[in-house]
């Protein structure tokens, strides 16, 4: 947590858990200058977890970065991290089928991308809810680039506990065998 970050080649690489304040918790990995991994730990959408999402990462100005991207589910998502205040501001635009069946997209995303695509064309995308939070980091861990270890398992009740306690990846940033 006593990371600093000026540059992009900081960020990038690094692994984040925070909590809204809403309530919501999530987990992200900023895995390489334009994928991203997360797993969702709190909120509407608890369970759900995906990885190699296409995103945009820029740096804005020396220590904060603007992450978007588009989902397959319609959802898009704009994150401003200004990681040495230990803080963030995220807004999740969801179309108005993922808050009507948020059930739906609670799985590994990218084994279900046809039940994805299907359940956009299916319901109503609009009006959108829009979900504007700030949010406070409580983990960040250097988990280096590409590492496929760092987001590899569903959540757990427990798991950002485990993280943040150093249960769960061993010193090199792998899962114990
Ligand atoms: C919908 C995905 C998503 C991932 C991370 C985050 O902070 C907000 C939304």
């Amino acid at each position: 947590m006593d990371k600093h970050f000026d540059t992009l080649a900081d960020f990038l690489g690094t692994h984040f858990i925070y909590t809204y304040d809403n309530g919501w918790e999530y987990e992200w990995y900023a895995k390489n200058d334009h994928t991203v991994d997360y797993r969702i730990h709190g909120g509407m959408v608890a369970g759900r977890w995906v990885t190699d999402q296409a995103a945009h990462i820029t740096m804005l100005t020396p220590g904060i970065y603007k992450i978007a991207w588009t989902e397959p589910t319609g959802t898009d998502v704009a994150l401003d991290f200004v990681p040495n205040e230990h803080k963030l501001n995220g807004t999740i635009f969801f179309p108005k089928w993922v808050q009507e069946h948020p059930e739906i997209t609670v799985c590994y995303q990218n084994e279900h991308l046809d039940e994805m695509i299907a359940a956009r064309e299916k319901y109503a995308t609009y009006p959108k809810l829009v979900v504007p939070e700030f949010a406070t980091i409580t983990y960040i861990g250097d988990a280096g680039q590409n590492n496929e270890a760092v987001i590899n398992e569903a959540p757990y009740a427990g798991m950002p506990d485990d993280i943040r306690a150093g249960k769960f990846f061993t010193a090199d940033y792998q899962r114990p065998k």
